[in-house]
């Protein structure tokens, strides 16, 4: 099957509002259901009797289930853990995972900060309650109102060829509104729309799939906070369409497979260390160990919108300065510099 294609997860949602009830009741195993939902699992590896189920319970026709991509195009943010783990692709959604005080908003507002550097057109669609942290991400929205009506003449009224990202808040998507926000602006605008959805009330965390069929995640962690390293993206449960779709030998899907596997390594060694000390540690396992720490502290980044708290100017990193530079730590050029040298820089010249 194309890999092009995915589940309408929306449509199901709609159909079939206790989902995994239903499934089970099909005779379906829950975790494949949900596991499909997220693209865990790539419809193109879904065994044709569970879709052909799936469309029975939701009583509708598998190509109304199985719908074509959105887009393969990613837009690229200089924001190396982004771009290398889960890149934003343009005209999908991208919905942020985060306990409230982990930097979400701040990311938020250092994507609108990028994107209209990008000369995106930033739209910010508001609750109707006060969000403390909020106004970090209004201050650069080009447009913020809190009115859809207000935001669907502002969308009528831009040049036909601008492009946009609007940001909203989980909780319109919790109260269905946000199918009929984005049905809505689909149709006064032609052009892709990428929605960037925020949790400020972090309950996502809990969830498996807490915002439903999205084309990037962006999970935090709370240990990369703790030690202060932001943007404190997760970069083992951060994912993106594009890396998942992407073909199996390009630059890009290779360099961030290596990086993750070493991350994934070193955050279990990490575990040992704290744990019962590094004097545990195999040399093979230290090697690692200390190459992962160095890996990790580059994915670092000074955002702009954070330049008083750091201190230092923002950085833009182009793929192909993440590429080169992430490849050389892999490859140990790097195994002898502090680590407190890879932190809050650019690339590695
Ligand atoms: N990218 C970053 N660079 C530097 N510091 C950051 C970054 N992200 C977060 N911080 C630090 O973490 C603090 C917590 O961020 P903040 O409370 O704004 O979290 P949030 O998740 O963005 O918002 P809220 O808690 O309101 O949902 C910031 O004040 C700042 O000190």
């Amino acid at each position: 099957m194309n890999d092009d294609l995915k589940l309408n997860v929306p449509l199901l949602k709609r159909l079939v509002p206790n989902l995994t009830v239903a499934a089970k009741l099909a005779g379906l195993r829950p975790a494949t259901v949900s596991n499909l939902c997220t693209g865990k699992i790539p419809i193109g590896r879904a065994e044709v009797k569970t879709l052909v189920a799936l469309a029975t319970i939701a009583d509708c026709t598998l190509d109304e289930l199985i719908i074509r991509e959105t887009g393969t195009e990613m837009i690229e943010t200089g924001i190396k853990v982004v771009d290398l783990f889960a890149p934003i692709v343009r005209g999908g959604t991208v919905g942020l995972v985060a306990r409230p005080g982990m930097g979400q908003l701040v990311l938020m507002g250092e994507l609108f900060f990028r994107m209209k550097k990008l000369n995106y057109t930033t739209l910010f669609l508001l609750g109707n309650d006060e969000t403390q942290g909020i106004d970090d991400v209004v201050e650069h929205s080009d447009f913020c109102t809190s009115s859809l009506e207000e935001l669907l003449s502002k969308l009528k009224g831009l040049q036909a060829e601008q492009e946009i990202i609007l940001g909203l808040d989980r909780k319109m998507l919790l109260s269905g509104d946000f199918f009929d926000i984005s049905d809505q602006l689909r149709k006064v605008t032609a052009l892709p729309i990428t929605f960037i959805l925020v949790d400020t009330l972090g309950n996502a965390v809990d969830e498996n799939s807490p915002y439903g069929p999205l084309e990037t995640i962006l999970r935090f962690d709370m240990d990369l906070v703790s030690r202060r390293m932001y943007p404190a993206i997760d970069p083992t449960l951060s994912t993106s369409t594009i890396i998942e779709g992407a073909h199996i030998d390009s630059p890009h899907f290779t360099i961030q497979q290596r990086a993750r596997k070493l991350l994934r390594r070193y955050r279990e060694l990490r575990f040992i260390v704290l744990e019962w000390g590094i004097e545990k540690l195999t040399e093979s396992d230290l090697n690692v160990y200390h190459r992962g720490q160095r890996l990790e502290a580059f994915f670092t980044q000074p955002f702009y919108v954070a330049e008083s708290i750091t201190k230092k100017q923002g950085e833009w990193i182009s793929m192909q300065e993440t590429f080169d530079s992430i490849t050389r730590i892999l490859d140990g050029a790097y195994d002898d510099v502090l680590v407190d040298n890879l932190k809050y820089i650019g690339s590695l010249h």
